[in-house]
């Protein structure tokens, strides 16, 4: 009798197993980012090939030739405009995801084009058009700029955070290391790997396994994706532990931009405290200084080994602390901001989210001082006053208002 119902079984399993598939195969694609057509009709045609190589060209005062993953983001717009002005030789990728507004990043890739500086469509899972890339141009040094972004959104999306920071990631380390030349590659991780760290300043050689947010899991999980690659591959590997970066074209999302922009428009804005009222600081770090250390991130690095390992001493592993060694506690920034903006603003105290903050971040920058050279300069006073003298001309001057339309976006 059992018998009998054996073929049944297998039907009901089979159909069962395709029914888990498809919810796996959809559940995985409604988790993925948001991402617009890549500009693929047109690569591998002379005319695309002929871009790549033209924006690729080293012009007097450049050495390298570097591939810049998230160049249309905010670190990796300065970076790509800076290695263009002092004439390396660049292409920028990025895949526009709709974290936050998209037109701020179609604007940042526009004046990338001004520039000379290609920015093409694409995502760094897409393994096809990094092959082809990598075919076309030798690249000395790979900059990883890419990256979903932001501490508290990585609750709501956090697969996003693991196809970016950690499939992408590896995705490329994979064209590196099978790439001729093999490049030097430097890659963007995060203060916020300190996670749950009590000892402040941070310093590189500090424990970094408490993590406090998946976002600084998915950063962690990016040094130990690059040193296993260093260890096994022999790739040159550099990881910059960004603070707090701000600056003119920065990220909407982050505080010192929707602080701006609430205000501006007279609406509140929600100060985050942690257990017992205490103040959050954050040791925010202007741009300009963040983009000297890529650079000599990049002008510092020794090259990958060639060819297979075969028993050869890998490059350098390198992390470093890029900060500006000065905490501030929010309810201070805002205040700087106050002065610049010439407004007051409507201040919320709340208990912080429990979404992955930490109570403070203060960065110990010797090790970067010593290897690359790198000394913050900007106070946060002046820096604020330039992201605010940027912000006012182009959400305030009539000249200006209307090319970049953040719309009604709310960051989480
Ligand atoms: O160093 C990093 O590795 C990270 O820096 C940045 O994260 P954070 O330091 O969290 O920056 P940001 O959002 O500007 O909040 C600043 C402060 O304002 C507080 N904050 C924030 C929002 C709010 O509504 N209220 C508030 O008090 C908030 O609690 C915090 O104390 C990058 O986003 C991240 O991608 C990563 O690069």
């Amino acid at each position: 009798m059992a018998g009998g119902h054996y073929p049944f079984r297998g039907v009901v399993c089979f159909l069962s197993t395709i029914f888990v598939f498809t919810i796996v195969v959809l559940n995985w694609q409604s988790s993925s980012p948001n991402l617009p057509e890549a500009n693929h009709p047109v690569i591998y045609g002379k005319a695309w090939e002929k871009a790549v190589k033209k924006s690729c060209k080293v012009r007097p005062g450049g050495r390298h030739v570097v591939l810049v993953t998230g160049a249309a983001g905010f670190v990796g717009f300065h970076v790509s405009q800076a290695l263009k002005r002092r004439g390396d030789g660049l292409i920028g990728l990025d895949n526009f995801n709709d974290y936050y507004p998209v037109t701020l990043k179609r604007a940042r890739a526009a004046l990338l084009e001004k520039e000379g500086v290609m920015v093409i469509n694409a995502d760094l899972n897409d393994r096809k058009l990094l092959e082809a890339l990598f075919k076309l141009v030798k690249f000395t040094h790979v900059m990883n700029l890419a990256a979903q972004a932001g501490v508290r959104y990585a609750v709501h999306k956090p697969m996003t955070y693991v196809h970016s920071n950690v499939a992408g990631f590896v995705s490329l380390l994979e064209e590196c290391k099978n790439a001729n030349p093999k490049p030097a590659v430097v890659y963007a991780s995060s203060s916020s790997v300190y996670g749950l760290n009590t000892k402040v300043p941070f310093s590189e050689e500090d424990a970094t396994d408490h993590p406090a947010s998946l976002y600084a899991a998915t950063k962690k999980a990016n040094e130990m994706l690059a040193h296993t690659y260093n260890h096994i591959w022999g790739l040159s590997l550099t990881g910059l532990r960004f603070f707090t970066v701000y600056g003119p074209w920065g990220r909407p999302d982050m505080a010192y931009f929707s602080f701006t922009r609430n205000i501006v428009e007279n609406k509140p804005i929600s100060i985050f405290q942690g257990p017992g009222g205490v103040e959050l600081s954050r040791d925010f770090t202007y741009i300009d200084d963040v983009v000297k250390g890529c650079l000599a991130s990049i002008d510092t690095a020794e090259q990958s080994l060639q060819g297979p390992p075969r028993g050869n001493p890998p490059p350098p592993f390198r992390i470093f602390n890029l900060g500006n060694t000065n905490p501030v506690p929010v309810s201070e920034f805002v205040s700087i901001l106050e002065k610049h903006l010439k407004m007051k603003a409507i201040r919320n105290y709340v208990d912080m989210p429990a979404t992955g903050d930490v109570p403070i971040t203060h960065a110990n920058v010797s090790r970067a001082r010593d290897e690359l050279g790198y000394e913050p300069v900007t106070e946060l006073y002046t820096g604020l006053k330039h992201f605010v003298k940027w912000y006012k001309k182009f959400f305030l001057t009539e000249e200006f208002k209307g090319t970049i339309d953040l719309g009604n976006y709310k960051p989480f």
